[in-house]
């Protein structure tokens, strides 16, 4: 069975030392009035507020709303990156995440020792690892590249190694953002039918866009975002049909590859 369950949400980051790229999370956040105090008078950013809903099999759901609405944060927090600091998540099934290239990927360590980590981490047994290695070895196109630290990798074949590894195996519940879009294009045109193989076989399907194309092709259910609320939810056409103006222009503009 496969079914995602969130109850009250709440995600808040703490704003500690901040790096430039906080920094402009920090602005953004400001902008969209997300910053205060909690009970320890930290301060906090509110990323997701009481996130009530529930997916079962079979729905396909896409995560739309303007930049910072929470989107990103949804997906980590259903992969299992960040914890709740409100309410409840219950997931059942096994998850797979197309979130980020980078993520859970030693720069360190080469394409080789990655794959083994990445089998070590899934607790796979010693030939289900080694079916994995020869899976990304061949799926990569990365030859001998994948004896060389990760971080000489170009950043396509970074993506190479990632979309390799995390394509390897069929999970119940599918996470995606759509960085993978913009991949380069005679990547995309291999990738394309493992892509909707896996789609195809994940009992639910949970991506991040902006896309409208993306939207209409893949899912049957939209949850849209805004400041980190859920303001509408249900069948895609009905939620589309009820998107503001300016949003359904910026989806429709907005094409990556899909
Ligand atoms: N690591 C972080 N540190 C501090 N604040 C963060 C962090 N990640 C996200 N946030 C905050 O959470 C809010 C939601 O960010 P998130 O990246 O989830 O939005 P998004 O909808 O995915 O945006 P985009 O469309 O630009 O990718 C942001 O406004 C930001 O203030």
């Amino acid at each position: 069975m496969a079914e995602i369950i969130a109850d009250a949400l709440t995600i808040e980051f703490p704003l500690y030392h901040l790096g430039a790229r906080s920094l402009k999370k920090r602005l953004m956040a400001q902008a969209l009035r997300r910053i205060r105090e909690d009970s320890d008078s930290r301060v906090v950013v509110s990323a997701l507020r009481d996130l009530t809903f529930r997916i079962g099999s079979g729905e396909r759901v896409a995560l739309i709303g303007r930049n910072g609405a929470g989107k990103s944060t949804l997906l980590r927090t259903l992969a299992g990156i960040y914890d709740p600091v409100g309410g409840r998540l219950s997931v059942q099934g096994t998850v797979g995440s197309l979130i980020d290239p980078g993520a859970g990927m030693d720069f360190w360590a080469t394409g080789r020792e990655n794959i083994r980590l990445r089998a070590w981490y899934a607790g796979l047994n010693e030939a289900q690892a080694q079916a994995l290695s020869e899976a990304v070895t061949s799926f990569s196109g990365l030859g001998e590249f994948l004896e060389l630290p990760v971080r000489n990798y170009s950043s396509g074949m970074q993506l190479r190694l990632a979309f390799a590894m995390a394509t390897a195996s069929r999970p119940d519940i599918l996470l995606m953002d759509e960085w993978f879009f913009t991949a380069d294009a005679s990547f995309m045109a291999q990738a394309e039918a493992r892509l909707q193989e896996m789609v195809a076989s994940a009992k639910i399907l949970v991506i991040a866009t902006h896309s409208m194309r993306v939207v209409r092709r893949l899912c049957n259910r939209v949850i849209r975002l805004e400041a980190g609320r859920v303001v509408d939810d249900g069948p895609t056409e009905e939620v589309l049909s009820r998107l503001p103006e300016e949003m359904r222009l910026e989806l429709e503009t907005l094409q990556p590859g899909g």
